[in-house]
C-alpha cells in the first residue's frame, strides 16, 4: 500500500476541503500523536514542546491525551498561540505551561514547535534548546516534521535532532523522503485524521510483479539486449541483474567475449536491434564514448533503459521523446543533461521527464521516479552501502527486465528501484555490486 506524500499547500488544500471542521483535524492529530508516542515510548514521563502554530496546536491536543493514557506529561510553550485554531487547543489544555527556555529535561520529548508551517530557520537560541533537550531525552518524537525542516524540499534550515520517530499527519510530506531531512525523521508513521490525500506524489511500496504465465515461453517472459561499450563488467553487471530479475532471454552485444557472464546469458557479435522480440534495450553500463550505439539504440522502436554512460551522451533531452525511454541518472549525470534546474529534486525530477517525453529515475540517496504525465514516486530510505561501484549497473538491469517482462516504462521503473533497495538490506553491509545481483 502506498503512503500518499503532499506539499505543505496541498496539505493545506486538503485540510480546506476535509468533510470535517479543523478544530476536529487538530484533535484527530493530536490523537494519533498520543497513541503512536505512548506505543513507542510507553509511559515515559514527557515533555510537549508546543509552538505558536497548528504544529504547536497539535502538542496542546497531544498532551491532553496523553494525560488520558495515564502519562505524566508536561508542557512547554515557545510562544503564545497565533492562530485560532492552536488558541484553541492551547485553552483546552489545562494543565501548566512552562515556559520554553527554562523547562527541564524529560525522557520523552515530542516536538510540536514547528511543521509545515516553517518559513526560515529556528532562532539559534531556539535551535540550541531544542538540541539540548532532544540530548538530554531518551525518546524524540516530532509532530509532522522534526522542528527545523522544511516540508517541501527536505532542506534543514537550522540544526535538527534527529527524532527516534515522526507521526506524519493526513499524508506524508516531500521531505519525509528527501535529503537531508530524511535522515532526521527516524521511524515514519502515517497518521490518518480524515482527510482524502488525493494525489500523483507517492512513497513507492512492494511492486505487484507480472505473474508468469503456464505457458510462458523465454520470449514471452521477456528479451533483454543489452550493448556492450568498452568497460565489460559493468554491461555484465547489468545483464546478469536482468537475468535474475525475471528476464525470460538476455543478450549482450559485444565486441569481444565477456569472461565471467552466466552460460545462460547469450553472447553475440551483432547488435541485432532490429529483433521484434526485444522486450526492452539497454544501454549504457560501461558503454564509454560510443555514440553510435546509443543512437542505434534511438533507432530502434523497442522499450529502453538509457543509463550512465549512455545519458552523457544523448546532448538533447528531446532526443527521448517518443523513445519509450527510462533514463536512470545520477545527480551528476542529471545536471549535465538537464542543466541546473530550478526548485525541489521533486520539481526538477518532473521537470526533467515532461522535457524529455522520459521516464526519470533521479538517483541519489533519495531516489525519485517521475513519469511525464506527472506521477512522481519517491523511494523509501535504502541502505548507504549501495553507495559502491556497479550498484547503478544493476539497477539497470532490474528496470529492463521488468519493462521487458511487460510493466509500463513508469512501474518498471518504480519496481526496480523498490527491489534493488530491499535487495541491498538481503546482501548486508559488506555487499559489492555482484552480491546485490545474487541478493536479487
Ligand atoms: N495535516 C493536517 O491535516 C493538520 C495539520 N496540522 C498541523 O499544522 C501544522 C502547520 O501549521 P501552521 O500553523 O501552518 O505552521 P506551524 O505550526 O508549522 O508553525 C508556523 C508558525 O510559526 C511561525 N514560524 C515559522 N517559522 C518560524 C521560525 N523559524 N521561527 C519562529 N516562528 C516561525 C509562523 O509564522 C507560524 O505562525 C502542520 O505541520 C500540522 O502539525 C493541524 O493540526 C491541522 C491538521
Ligand atoms: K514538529
Amino acid at each position: 500500500m502506498t503512503r500518499p506524500i503532499l506539499t505543505a499547500a496541498a496539505m493545506r488544500d486538503a485540510e480546506a476541503a476535509a468533510p470535517v471542521d479543523l478544530a476536529t483535524l487538530m484533535e484527530q492529530a493530536g490523537q494519533s500523536l498520543a497513541e503512536a508516542a505512548s506505543r513507542f515510548a510507553g509511559s515515559m514521563p514527557a515533555l510537549v514542546l508546543c509552538g505558536p502554530g497548528n504544529n504547536g496546536g497539535d502538542g496542546y491536543e497531544a498532551a491532553r491525551f496523553l494525560v488520558e493514557r495515564g502519562v505524566a506529561v508536561r508542557v512547554a510553550a515557545l510562544a503564545e498561540p497565533a492562530t485560532d485554531l492552536a488558541r484553541a487547543a492551547h485553552n483546552r489544555w489545562t494543565g501548566p505551561i512552562e515556559a520554553f527556555d527554562t523547562a527541564a529535561p524529560a525522557p520523552l520529548l515530542v516536538d510540536c514547535l514547528f511543521g509545515t508551517g516553517l518559513k526560515r530557520g529556528l532562532e539559534d537560541a531556539v535551535s540550541q534548546r531544542l538540541c539540548a533537550l532532544a540530548g538530554e531525552a531518551n525518546l524524540v518524537v516530532a509532530a509532522d516534521l522534526p522542528s527545523g525542516v522544511e516540508a517541501d524540499s527536505g532542506a534543514i534550515l537550522s540544526p535538527v535532532p534527529a527524532a527516534d520517530l515522526t507521526v506524519a499527519f493526513g499524508a506524508l510530506k516531500p521531505a519525509h523522503r528527501l535529503m537531508p531531512a530524511m535522515a532526521r525523521t527516524g521511524r515514519l508513521v502515517l497518521a490518518d485524521i480524515g482527510i482524502a490525500a488525493s494525489t500523483d506524489w507517492f512513497e513507492l511500496a512492494e511492486p505487484v510483479l507480472p505473474p508468469i504465465a503456464a505457458d510462458a515461453h523465454k520470449y514471452s517472459r521477456g528479451l533483454v539486449h543489452a550493448l556492450a561499450g568498452t568497460m565489460p563488467g559493468a554491461i555484465a553487471l547489468a545483464a546478469s541483474a536482468a537475468a535474475r530479475s525475471g528476464a525470460g532471454y538476455v543478450r549482450v552485444s559485444t565486441g569481444a567475449p565477456i569472461a565471467g557472464l552466466p552460460l545462460s546469458i547469450v553472447q553475440t557479435g551483432d547488435a541485432k536491434l532490429s529483433d521484434p522480440r526485444i522486450g526492452c534495450i539497454l544501454v549504457g553500463p560501461g558503454l564509454g564514448e560510443l555514440p553510435h550505439f546509443l543512437t542505434l539504440a534511438l533507432t530502434s522502436r523497442a522499450p529502453k533503459v538509457i543509463d550512465a554512460d549512455a545519458i552523457a551522451l544523448v546532448g538533447d533531452p528531446e532526443r527521448l521523446r517518443g523513445q519509450d525511454a527510462i533514463l536512470t541518472p545520477h545527480a551528476g549525470e542529471f545536471a549535465k543533461l538537464f542543466g541546473d534546474l530550478p526548485g525541489t529534486k521533486a520539481e526538477q525530477a518532473l521537470a526533467a521527464a515532461a522535457h524529455s517525453g522520459a521516464v526519470i529515475v533521479f538517483k541519489g540517496p533519495d531516489t525519485l521516479v517521475a513519469a511525464p504525465d506527472g506521477r512522481l514516486g519517491f523511494a523509501p530510505p535504502a541502505p548507504a552501502w549501495l553507495a559502491s561501484a556497479g550498484t547503478g549497473d544493476v539497477l539497470s538491469g532490474i528496470i529492463a527486465a521488468l519493462r521487458a517482462r511487460g510493466m509500463p516504462a513508469f512501474e518498471a521503473a518504480c519496481a526496480g528501484v523498490w527491489r534493488h533497495g530491499r535487495a541491498a538490506e538481503r546482501a548486508g553491509p559488506s555487499m559489492i555490486a555482484d552480491d546485490l545481483v545474487a541478493a536479487l
